[in-house]
């Protein structure tokens, strides 16, 4: 990773997550899911958002994904990692997503309830050029 600091234009953190937006495919994650694996989870989620994010290039972009719709691995680790980086700001998704897709905060979420989808979450993250 040293070798490629601040190397790239475009980064996707596809991100290990919970699976709660896809019980409907995995419903055993319903059953085996514990308060310690979560925290685990959103710890490991900080780690690769913060490795991920000097990956990146100044001006560049870095895309947080989860296929979770819990806001804990979702907008809290967004806003968790924008405290540790000041020079990170939030790009609205609204140019690349239909409406009704786009949250308030300008992230995709997709609900499984509202869009009959998967849950899904990414938000895109610019760095200070
Ligand atoms: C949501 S999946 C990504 C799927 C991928 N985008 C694809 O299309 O195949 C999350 C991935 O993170 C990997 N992963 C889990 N723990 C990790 C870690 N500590 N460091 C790096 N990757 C990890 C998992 O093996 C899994 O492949």
């Amino acid at each position: 990773m040293e070798n490629n600091h601040e190397a790239y234009e475009k980064v996707l953190l596809d991100a290990p997550c919970s699976g709660l937006g896809v019980l409907s495919k995995r419903a055993d994650l319903r059953w085996n899911r514990k308060s310690e694996d979560m925290e685990e989870l959103k710890s490991l989620q900080d780690e690769l958002l913060d490795a991920a994010s000097m990956l990146v290039k100044p001006g560049g972009v870095l895309v947080y994904s989860t296929c979770s719709i819990d806001p804990e691995e979702n907008e809290e680790r967004v806003a968790a990692f924008l405290l540790r980086h000041p020079e990170y700001n939030v790009d609205s998704a609204e140019r690349y997503i239909s409406p009704e897709f786009l949250t308030e905060q300008g992230y995709y979420f997709s609900s499984p309830v509202k869009h009959s989808l998967d849950g899904a979450f990414a938000a895109r993250l610019i760095c200070r050029s």
